[in-house]
């Protein structure tokens, strides 16, 4: 398995003085090729700021992040800035399409800014994949809300980013868009083998991932590898017993990670998480 993102004792503080906030103290977090992890947190937990972060879009106070073996954290404005239209897909909230162009100019404005010309296969395989083949031709306000999230998914995906980074993709949305943009990212997880990081303070929304990272205050406090198909299915790490939202059926729907081998377990399932699993148990991760 390829790590993708790494990042290591992550801090960020904001202001001075009274104003002082620790939106994140000591973050250390790693994503492989590949995976669908869903970071759930309450309101202020410091979701958005990680995501800055990884996304380039803001420093870290202290601490480094790296993506594909890049440290991203020393880049300067001109190095961050092309490396986010190149190597993240941000998806935001708010779809932030352009107005007067069309879905499909939209889509392939990324590499237009690079003056790249887009790999029609994968230009048909992403709009296919996402379902919005037969809207390419109209402006964003013809559409309805999930289909312009559609579009500025497939543009966060046309540069083939190593990880696509959603903050609350859903959260403009009613719950049948919801769901349907939340099957199009898995989609794109599994068919275009995207690694996705996405964040939502909907725990709902969260299990549809492969993996489920909780952050409270800055910190991470469980790490959950769900999303296999049933009992036995599940491990999550964490401090203890509690700290884990599998949303299985039922209390041995799940299994808590903790301090020492015997806080594994014994089955793996046959899921696409199973191996990680399996080298992860019993364990934080790195
Ligand atoms: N630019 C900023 N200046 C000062 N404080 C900030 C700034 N951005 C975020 N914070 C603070 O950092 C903490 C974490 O904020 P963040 O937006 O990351 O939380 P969040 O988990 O994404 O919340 P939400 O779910 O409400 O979006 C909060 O206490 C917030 O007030």
């Amino acid at each position: 398995m390829m790590e993708i993102l790494r990042c290591e004792g992550i801090r960020k503080v904001y202001g001075a003085g009274e104003n002082r906030v620790v939106a994140l103290d000591g973050v250390n977090l790693s994503v492989e090729r590949g995976e669908f992890a869903a970071i759930v947190g309450a309101s202020g937990s410091g979701k958005s700021t990680l995501l800055h972060i990884l996304g380039s879009v803001e420093q870290p106070t202290q601490g480094r992040v790296l993506v594909e073996g890049e440290d991203i954290s020393s880049m300067n404005r001109t190095q961050s800035a092309i490396f986010r239209r190149r190597k993240v897909g941000l998806v935001y909230q708010f779809y932030n399409l352009i107005p007067t162009l069309t879905v499909r100019q939209n889509i392939l404005m990324p590499l237009l800014l690079d003056k790249r010309r887009p790999d029609r296969e994968y230009f048909a395989q992403i709009v296919d994949t996402l379902g919005i083949a037969d809207r390419l031709e109209f402006l964003p306000g013809q559409l309805s809300g999930g289909q312009q999230q559609r579009a500025a998914i497939a543009r966060a995906l046309i540069y083939r980013p190593a990880i696509l980074l959603a903050d609350e993709p859903t959260g403009n949305l009613d719950r049948r868009n919801s769901e349907e943009i939340i099957d199009m990212l898995k989609r794109s997880n599994r068919s275009l083998d995207q690694t996705i990081l996405l964040i939502t303070h909907d725990e709902r929304i969260a299990l549809a991932a492969d993996r489920m990272i909780t952050i409270e205050d800055g910190r991470i406090i469980g790490d959950c590898f769900c999303g296999g198909a049933g009992e036995d299915d599940c491990f999550c790490e964490g401090a203890g017993e509690g700290d884990c939202s599998c949303g299985g059926a039922g209390e041995d729907d799940c299994f808590y990670g903790g301090a020492g081998e015997d806080d594994g377990f014994a089955k793996y399932g046959e899921s696409r998480s199973g191996k990680r699993r399996q080298e992860t148990c019993g364990r934080i991760i790195p």
